[in-house]
């Protein structure tokens, strides 16, 4: 048995899996990438394999390695690594549990099954509790992403009773804008500290007066220190402080939003932020247009996210 752990809250990135210029996982870029996280941005939860990961485009060993090379990796470095275990497949999802509990990750995440769906709460639940059984011991996070599954259950639906059915459930990972449904998840389970983790970053601001205990997100990867100002001015209770930070991130999204923004242009904002080269994503997703990563750059200094010092030399040429 794992021994209990602490509560999963802060901020988690939604990691960015590294690709070659020829669609290979470049897994040794992967403890840069944890040094990083660490020290540029102070994020030390990862969440991988997710949307940003890229997790449904790689293929079952592909995922075990990546989950592997993020434990190896950011062992004594990361707080807790949680791995996105969903699949089509409840074999699949099973066997990427055990592998998880196997290596010794901090805990498992599975979004409902996106082809064939289960079209009402009770065969979802029956479906994460066979997934969930198969790692007992991991810390078991629902991830609820209805725009990209299809599967519009509500999640305080699904959370009524979950526990019974699921002994290891310990939170949710919430991507969706309904915030009467989330607010709903943590007012009807106060007293079972889950962990309510939001996933839409724009918003998350909304998301802490509702009660998230923390968030999961691609941004984080770039933007965390500047979301972490944020959390902290929550905390003291400097609501204005708070506010401007999240208009700040917010004026940054939305102008990435209207350009067209996803997984592809995360990995070209992150190389250029980083100085790490992420590559290109794997089809059917495309490379981000050097246009793109262009006005993003000049956003990102105009904001003063950056200084151009921050931008290592050569990263340009790294997601051109
Ligand atoms: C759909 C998607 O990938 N959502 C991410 C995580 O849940 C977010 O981190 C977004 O990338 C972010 O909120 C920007 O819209
Ligand atoms: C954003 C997020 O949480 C994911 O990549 O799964």
């Amino acid at each position: 048995m794992a021994s209990p752990k602490k509560k999963l809250q802060g901020l988690v990135a939604a990691t960015i899996t590294p690709m070659t210029e020829h669609g290979e996982i470049n897994f040794s870029v992967i403890g840069r990438y944890v040094d990083y996280l660490v020290e540029e941005q102070g994020v030390k939860n990862v969440f991988v394999n997710g949307t940003t990961g890229e997790g449904l485009s790689l293929s079952i060993s592909e995922r075990c390695r990546v989950a592997e090379e993020w434990v190896t990796k950011g062992r004594n470095k990361l707080d807790q690594i949680v791995i996105h275990v969903g699949a089509l497949s409840l074999k699949e999802s099973q066997e990427l549990a055990q592998h998880a509990a196997e290596i010794g990750a901090d805990g498992i995440a599975v979004i409902a099954p996106f082809f064939l769906k289960p079209w009402n709460k009770d065969v979802l639940i029956n479906f994460l509790k066979e997934v969930a059984a198969a790692a007992p011991a991991l810390p078991f996070y629902y991830y609820h992403i209805p725009a990209l599954t299809g599967v519009k259950i509500r999640a305080e639906e699904l959370l009524d009773g979950i526990q019974d059915k699921i002994p290891s459930f310990q939170g949710l990972k919430f991507s969706d804008t309904d915030l009467l449904d989330f607010g709903q998840c943590v007012d009807q389970n106060r007293p079972r500290q889950f962990a309510f983790l939001f996933g839409v970053d724009e918003q998350l601001l909304s998301a802490l007066v509702m009660g998230a205990t923390g968030a999961v997100g691609s941004t984080y990867n770039y933007l965390g220190k500047k979301t972490k100002q944020m959390l902290e001015a929550f905390e003291r209770k400097d609501f204005s402080s708070a506010l401007n930070h999240q208009f700040c991130i917010q004026r940054f999204i939305n102008f990435v939003v209207k350009l067209g923004f996803g997984v592809s242009q995360t990995k070209a904002i992150m190389t250029l932020v980083s100085g790490i080269p992420m590559g290109p994503p794997r089809l059917p997703l495309q490379k981000a247009s050097r246009e793109f990563t262009d006005n993003a750059e000049a956003k990102l200094k105009s904001l003063d996210f950056l200084s151009c010092t921050d931008l290592k030399d050569g990263n340009m040429d790294a997601c051109s």
